[in-house]
C-alpha cells in the first residue's frame, strides 16, 4: 500500500499551530503527556487481556521506554501497550474529537477576539498572549503538545492481536501522512525530531540529556504505574592489568537500563510523605485535568470493607456539569489493578463534581456494571465517602471561609440540587447539606448560611424571609421588601432558579419556616402587624365592590385582588398564591418545558396610597368608565413590571398613560 497524505481537520491545524508558536511557556510538559497516553495505552492492553490473553502475545512485561539519540537529536517514547489501527490513528490523532479542546480553541478565539478589539479601541499592546496564555492553562492537549518541541513527528504503531502496522508523520504543516509498515511488537513509539532550542549543547532544555529526562519524570511522572526505563551511558577511567585506574587508557563506556519512576502508586504511600504538589500533579495526570485542584482528600479504612480513597475537587467546574452528556463517576480499582474509569454507583448524584478514585480489595475485578449498585462493598464505600466528604466541606466552611465560598460558587448549585433530591429520596444528608448552603442576604451584601442568618435574627421575627429576582438590585426594589425592611428584618436573595425548590424541599431550618415575600400572605408576626392587618381587613370590606369589580376587569389574568398591609411606599404588587409554584418557579418550569405548572397569580392593593383614594374616585364613575379601566390595567402593569415581567400589550399600556397625562 502507497503512503497517504491528509489534511488535519481545521480546529487540530489551529491547535498545531499554537503549539508550533509555541505561546504556552512550559514547554517540558510534553513528555508528562506523551508518558501518560502511554500507561493509558497499557492500562487498556491489562484489562482487555484479562479476557483475552492472547492479545499479550507472550509479552506480559509492560514498559515505557526512553530513547534519546543525541547525534540524530531525536527523542523515542515507546510503548507495548494496545497500539492503534490505522483508523483508530485517523481519528485519535488526525481530528479533535474532546468536546473539552473544542471548547478551549472556542474560547481562545473568543479571547483573541475581544482582546483584538481592546488594543484597537486603547491603542495599546495586545494582550492577547496573557489571554491566550490563561486559556491554555485550562484545557490538556495532549498528543498536540509534543509539537512544542519538536519539527518532525513520527508515530509508528501497532495494535495487540493485528498484523499490520502504520507509520504516521507529521511535520505540522496542516498535513500528515500514514504508510503501512512492519512493527514486531505491539504498542506505539512515538519518535520527535527535536527543535533546535530541544536538543545538544546549548539548548535551552537538552531533551536528549539523561539528567533532564529523568528529572521531568520525577517531576511529573513518577508516580506512572508501569517503569519508565532509559539507558544511562557513563564512563569510567580504565584500568590497568593490576586494577589501577591509568589516565593514559581511554575510559571505559558501560551502558545500565535504569528505571526512572518509584511506580507506586500515589494512593498507597503514606499520606504524610506526600507533598501537596506530588496531589496536585498526580491529579492532573490522573483525571486528565490541567489546572490544580481546590481539595484532596486522601483516607485509607481498614474496618469491615478494607478500602484506600483518594479523591479531589477540580479547581473550577467543568462547562457541562449539569448537563447529560456529563459523566459523574470514581475510578475503581482492586489491589492497584484498574476495574473502571467511571463508577457512578459510590456517591451520590448532588456529588457529581467529586473527582478520584478508590482502591479496595474487597472488590472483585470482573465485577459487572449492573451488579455495581447492589454490590455491598460499593454501598458500604460510597456511604462512608459521602459522610467524610460531607464532614470535610464542613470543616472548610467553620475554618477556611474563604476557600469554602470559592467552592461554593463553583458547586453549591450541586448541594442545593441535592437538598432537592431528598424530595424523592429519604436517604439524603438533607440536614447536613442544609448547614453547608449559603445565600447572599440584604445584611452586608455577603455570602451567609442558615444557622448565621437564624443566630442574628432579632427575636420578634418568626419565621426566615426570603425573596426571588434576578440580581440583588432588583430584589432590593421589590415593594414586598418594604414593610420587611422597616422593621430591619434581614432578607435572603435566592437568585438562582433552584434556589426556592431547595428551600421548599427544607420546609425550616433550626425551627424557622421558610417565608417568601412574594407567596401567600405576609405575616411579620408582631402586634403591630396584627392591628394593621385588622384595619386593613375592615377596609377590604368597605371596598368589596370596587375589588371585584377590579378583578372583572382584570380577567383571567389575576385569581384575586386583594388588600394588603406589607406595602409602605408603592401602590400595588403581585404574589404568588401560597399554594403551588411561585413565579420563579413558574419560569423554571416553563424552562424544563412544563408550562403546565403555572403560579397563582394575586394582585395586592396598598390601601394607604394615594392612588387607592384615585381608584376610588375612577370606581365612583361607574365600573364600566374608561377611567376605572385604565386605572385598573395601569395597575397591574406597573406590578408586573415591578417583578421584573413584561406586560402582555405594551401598546395599550402607552395608551392608557397617554390617556392619563392627558388629563
Ligand atoms: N501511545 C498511545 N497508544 C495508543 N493510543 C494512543 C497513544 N497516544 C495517544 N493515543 C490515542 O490518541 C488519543 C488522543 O490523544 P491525546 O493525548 O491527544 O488526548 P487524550 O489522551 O485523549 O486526552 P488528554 O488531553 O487528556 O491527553 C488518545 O485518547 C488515544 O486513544
Amino acid at each position: 500500500m502507497e503512503k497517504e497524505k491528509f489534511e488535519f481537520q481545521a480546529e487540530t491545524k489551529q491547535l498545531l499551530n499554537l503549539m508550533i508558536n509555541s505561546i504556552y511557556t512550559n514547554h517540558e510538559i510534553f513528555l508528562r503527556e506523551l508518558i501518560s497516553n502511554a500507561s493509558d495505552a497499557i492500562d487498556k492492553l491489562r484489562f482487555a487481556s484479562l479476557t483475552h490473553s492472547d492479545l499479550l502475545e507472550g509479552d506480559s512485561e509492560f514498559v515505557i521506554r526512553l530513547t534519546p539519540d543525541e547525534k540524530a537529536k531525536t527523542l523515542t517514547i515507546t510503548d507495548n501497550g494496545i497500539g492503534m489501527t490505522k483508523e483508530e490513528v485517523i481519528k485519535n490523532i488526525g481530528t479533535i474529537a474532546q468536546s473539552g479542546t473544542k471548547e478551549f480553541l472556542a474560547k481562545l478565539e473568543e479571547a483573541n477576539k475581544i482582546a483584538k478589539k481592546a488594543e484597537e479601541e486603547a491603542g495599546k499592546e495586545a494582550k492577547t498572549d496573557a489571554t491566550t496564555k490563561d486559556l491554555i492553562g485550562q484545557f490538556g492537549v495532549g498528543f498536540y503538545s509534543a509539537f512544542m518541541v519538536s519539527d518532525k513527528v513520527t508515530l509508528i504503531t501497532r495494535k495487540a492481536g493485528e498484523k499490520e502496522g502504520w507509520k504516521w508523520e507529521s511535520a505540522a504543516d496542516g498535513t500528515y501522512t500514514i504508510e503501512p509498515c512492519e512493527v514486531e511488537k505491539h504498542g506505539t513509539s512515538i519518535t520527535l525530531q527535536l527543535g533546535e532550542a530541544y536538543a545538544g549543547e546549548g539548548a535551552e532544555q537538552d531533551m536528549t540529556s539523561y539528567w533532564t529526562l529523568e528529572s521531568l519524570v520525577k517531576k511529573y511522572s513518577d508516580y506512572i504505574r508501569y517503569p519508565i526505563k532509559m539507558e544511562e551511558t557513563t564512563e569510567e577511567p580504565a584500568r590497568n592489568d593490576k586494577g589501577d585506574i591509568d589516565d593514559k587508557l581511554p575510559p571505559v563506556k558501560k551502558t545500565e537500563d535504569k528505571t526512572l519512576n518509584s511506580q507506586t502508586p500515589l494512593w498507597k504511600r503514606n499520606k504524610s510523605s506526600i507533598k501537596a504538589e506530588e496531589y496536585n500533579e498526580f491529579f492532573k495526570h490522573q483525571f486528565h485535568e490541567w489546572e490544580d485542584p481546590m481539595w484532596y482528600y486522601h483516607t485509607r479504612a481498614e474496618g469491615t470493607v478494607e478500602y484506600t480513597a483518594l479523591l479531589y475537587i477540580p479547581g473550577k467546574a467543568p462547562a457541562n456539569l449539569y448537563f447529560q452528556e456529563y459523566e459523574p463517576g470514581l475510578q475503581l480499582f482492586s489491589r492497584s489493578v484498574f476495574i473502571m474509569e467511571k463508577c457512578k454507583d459510590l456517591l451520590p448524584d448532588y456529588l457529581r463534581f467529586v473527582k478520584g478514585l478508590v482502591d479496595s480489595p474487597d472488590l472483585s475485578l470482573n465485577i459487572s456494571r449492573e451488579l455495581l449498585q447492589q454490590n455491598h462493598t460499593i454501598k458500604v464505600i460510597g456511604r462512608n465517602l459521602e459522610k467524610n466528604i460531607l464532614k470535610q466541606l464542613a470543616d472548610m466552611l467553620a475554618k477556611e471561609r474563604e476557600k469554602y465560598e470559592k467552592f461554593w460558587n463553583e458547586y453549591g448549585r450541586s448541594l442545593k440540587a441535592g437538598v432537592y433530591n431528598s424530595v424523592y429520596d429519604p436517604d439524603t444528608k438533607k440536614d447536613q447539606l442544609a448547614d453547608l448552603l449559603l445565600f447572599m442576604t440584604s445584611k452586608e451584601g455577603k455570602l451567609c448560611t442558615l444557622k448565621e442568618y437564624t443566630d442574628r435574627m432579632p427575636e420578634s421575627q418568626k419565621a426566615i424571609y426570603y425573596a426571588t429576582g434576578k440580581d440583588k438590585e432588583a430584589i432590593e426594589h421589590l415593594p414586598q421588601m418594604e414593610a420587611v425592611k422597616d422593621k430591619g428584618f434581614e432578607v435572603m436573595f435566592l437568585l438562582d432558579p433552584v434556589d426556592e425548590f431547595c428551600l421548599e424541599a427544607l420546609q425550616e431550618y433550626a425551627g424557622k419556616k421558610f417565608q417568601s415575600l412574594s407567596r401567600g400572605d405576609l405575616d411579620l408576626g408582631d402586634v403591630e402587624s396584627e392591628t394593621s392587618k385588622k384595619e386593613t381587613e375592615d377596609i377590604a370590606k368597605d371596598n368589596e365592590t370596587l375589588l371585584k369589580d377590579f378583578k372583572e376587569v382584570l380577567g383571567e389574568k389575576v385569581n384575586e385582588v386583594k388588600l394588603t398591609n406589607r406595602l409602605k411606599d408603592s401602590a400595588v404588587c403581585l404574589v404568588a398564591g401560597e399554594y403551588g409554584p411561585s413565579f420563579a418557579m413558574e419560569q423554571a418550569f416553563a424552562m424544563a418545558n412544563a408550562p403546565m405548572f403555572k403560579a397563582q397569580r394575586i394582585l395586592e392593593l396598598n390601601p394607604k396610597h394615594k392612588l387607592f383614594a384615585k381608584l376610588q374616585e375612577a370606581h365612583d364613575q361607574g365600573k364600566d368608565s374608561q377611567d376605572f379601566k385604565d386605572f385598573c390595567a395601569l395597575l397591574f402593569d406597573q406590578a408586573l413590571l415591578l417583578d421584573g415581567m413584561i406586560p402582555d400589550d405594551p401598546a395599550a399600556l402607552a395608551q392608557q398613560i397617554a390617556r392619563m397625562m392627558a388629563k
